[in-house]
């Protein structure tokens, strides 16, 4: 296949090395890269979207500005909402090219592990069957194994969600409230992200998937995970400036909190881990009284709902 991967940063390069291992044709479109945008989209059958979510909305205007190829599969994989829409990313794609095929990828996929040859799964969701296929195809290896699913919301959602997860779960860890807290916060995490992703239309099964638990399970544990150093650096008392400031990379978790706060104060949505997280981000509240705020919420049945 000939690839058009828009963004040069930690994932766009190793989705281009997945694709490029596999024999395809890639050309990569960054702000610092030799190639023009319209040179990078020549004759494409397939356009990666891995950019970081600030800069998908741009990108868009400038691809339409000069058009897409006939039958190009649209894929993104950027994990983030839009400021504007509250949106997720592919959205934003399907708002602009409705006669292309789009397909999300998402999955536990830690772009420094991969780059190091170590083995990863991911899923890559549409409901044209046939471009996830291809992608399927397009992609897979023996280090690298890909799922299909036809519930692109449910998959791209457990990706964009669980970045404020991790950024808890880093927190807490920065806390050293152990693991017994650890799980708590990501078992109710999940129940979070399953009410909040199928309001916005995904399965709940999906977020059981690679894409929701398994992104969970390793963002939350891993000290390579952008939000979850985020997190760490707060629940070491660090200011979220300075945290930023010496962050390689982007954690779209910090902006995801205000956007979805603001989304589900507006919905009656129930996001308890979401606020304490923003209330934590803004300067509001010391990590502590989070965690506070939490353990004493009004007591309940376990259910997800
Ligand atoms: N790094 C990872 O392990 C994974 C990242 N993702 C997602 O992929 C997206 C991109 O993440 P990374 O590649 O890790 O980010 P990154 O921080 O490594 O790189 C972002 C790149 O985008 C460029 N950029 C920043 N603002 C821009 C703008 N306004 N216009 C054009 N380019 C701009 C930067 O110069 C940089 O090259 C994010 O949504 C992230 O959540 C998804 C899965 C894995
Ligand atoms: O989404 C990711 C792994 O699946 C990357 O996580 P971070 O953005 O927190 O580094």
């Amino acid at each position: 296949m000939r690839i058009a991967v828009l963004g040069g940063g930690a994932w766009g390069t190793t989705l281009a090395g997945l694709a490029a291992a596999q024999d395809h044709q890639v050309r990569v479109w960054s702000r610092s890269g030799a190639l023009s945008l319209g040179e990078v989209l020549a004759q494409a059958e397939a356009v990666f979207s891995c950019l970081p979510m600030a800069a998908v909305a741009g990108a868009i205007d400038q691809v339409l500005a000069l058009g897409l190829p006939a039958g190009a599969i649209v894929l993104n994989a950027t994990k983030g909402l839009d400021r504007r829409t509250a949106r997720p990313a592919s959205s934003l794609w399907q708002a602009r090219f409705a006669d292309h095929p789009l397909v999300v990828l998402s999955g536990p996929n830690l772009a420094a592990e991969i780059r190091a040859g170590l083995p990863a799964a991911t899923v890559v969701a549409s409901a044209d069957g046939q471009a996830a296929g291809r992608i399927q195809q397009c992609l897979a290896s023996e280090r690298f194994r890909v799922y299909t699913s036809a519930d692109w919301r449910g998959v791209e959602l457990g990706g964009v969600l669980k970045n404020v997860i991790a950024i808890a779960a880093g927190v807490s860890d920065g806390l050293g409230l152990g693991a017994n807290a650890k799980a708590a916060l990501i078992t109710r995490g999940l129940a979070e992200m399953i009410r909040v992703g199928t309001h916005w239309g995904g399965l709940a099964e999906t977020f059981y998937g690679l894409s929701g638990l398994g992104d969970l399970l390793t963002t939350c544990n891993s000290p390579l995970s952008r939000n979850y150093q985020v997190g760490f650096g707060l629940g070491k008392g660090q200011p979220l400036e300075a945290v930023l400031e010496h962050l390689q990379g982007t954690a779209e978790g910090v902006a995801t909190a205000a956007i979805l706060a603001e989304y589900a104060r507006r919905s009656a949505l129930e996001v308890p881990i979401t606020e304490q997280v923003c209330a934590v981000l803004d300067g509001l509240r010391p990590p502590t009284e989070a965690l506070a705020a939490l353990m004493t919420r009004r007591l309940r049945e376990e259910g997800g709902g």
